[in-house]
């Protein structure tokens, strides 16, 4: 029996995010992302790697009940990881991989419900356990009630084994997607250490330039114009064609990996960025129509409403699951 593995979209679509003081958005700076991409040796997209998340992805996009439009309006969260283990303990994390602490499980449901009646499609979450605690942990609060699975796709047969044979459960399951390429920037030598002490001993504003600033490098580690070289690079490629299509993503990574992102979507310049601070848990949302992303409500109002200002095809999601659970 073959059984691609093509998981379901919902039919709907949405909106929504805030967060953060931006300015008005300025001309982005145009630089090449894979003239960026190509000097982090450490960090290069192999060719085994690549021809694997195409054929996942492939076998998600390609569903021929789904109408493939340009015109289709679709949602995107953003969420930086609950709390970790090491932010409790002020430590340089980078690609460090650590779990969430208790605050963090908690940060990671409360954004789930804050979320939980925003239509959802295809999460994206980098590869380490932070990220990944916190998105499986906010699907248990959506009221889709639909079961988050972890794509594998390391090997061909990991692929295989991992196969759902039954359409009608693809269709109650959402794909997660972990891509190494969303993780936090590699905080090099810094990794492990503490931020005050640090900040004592080399100064506070070589630490602030370290840990803000666009083009400077923590020592042997990434700037954030690295970090941004691949976290952009797979959000063009991967994320975008899923928002193009009308499918309606979440993307749960960390601070500086999410800062490169929303610096591409909002246009920021590489002196606005550098004020730019994520809170840990706290969901923001973009719509993405006509090829545009519009940041949408402030997630920190104290209610629903205030948090989401929601367009008419949200509203409908909406409605439709109040008319489910009735
Ligand atoms: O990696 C870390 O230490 C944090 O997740 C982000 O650190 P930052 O606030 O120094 O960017």
């Amino acid at each position: 029996m073959t059984s691609p593995s093509i998981f379901q979209p919902l039919s709907s679509d949405w909106i929504i995010r805030g967060g953060f003081d931006s300015k008005s958005p300025k001309r982005f700076q145009q630089f090449s992302m894979r003239s960026v991409t190509n000097k982090l040796s450490g960090f290069s997209l192999s060719k085994s790697d690549a021809a694997c998340t195409f054929r996942v992805l492939s076998s998600l996009q390609i569903n021929p009940n789904v109408p493939q439009t340009t015109e289709s309006e679709s949602a995107l969260i953003l969420i930086r990881h609950g709390e970790s283990m090491w932010n409790e303990k002020n430590l340089f994390t980078g690609c460090v991989d650590v779990p969430l602490t208790e605050k963090g499980v908690e940060e990671a449901i409360e954004a789930g419900k804050r979320i939980s009646n925003l239509p959802l499609d295809i999460i994206y979450t980098s590869a380490l356990i932070r990220a990944q605690m916190t998105a499986m942990l906010a699907l248990t609060q959506h009221r889709c009630l639909k079961v988050p699975i972890i794509v594998h796709s390391e090997t061909e047969q990991a692929r295989r084994w991992s196969q759902v044979y039954s359409e009608g459960t693809k269709k109650q399951s959402i794909p997660v997607v972990k891509a190494w390429q969303l993780n936090e920037r590699m905080y090099g030598e810094l990794q492990g250490l503490n931020k005050q002490e640090t900040a004592e001993q080399y100064g506070k504003e070589q630490v602030h330039s370290w840990r803000r600033s666009y083009y400077v490098r923590p020592p042997n580690g990434e700037s954030l114009e690295m970090c941004l070289g691949r976290a952009v690079t797979f959000f063009k490629e991967h994320i975008e064609p899923q928002l193009l299509i009308g499918r309606h993503v979440m993307v749960v990574a960390h601070a500086n990996s999410l800062r490169s992102i929303i610096m591409y979507l909002d246009k920021l310049t590489s002196q606005e960025v550098i004020n730019l601070e994520l809170s840990t848990g706290v969901p923001m949302l973009y719509i993405y129509k006509e090829k545009n992303f519009i940041r949408r409500g402030s997630p920190l109002g104290s209610s629903e409403a205030g948090v989401y200002a929601y367009t008419e095809s949200l509203a409908m999601y909406r409605q439709k699951l109040d008319g489910d659970i009735q």
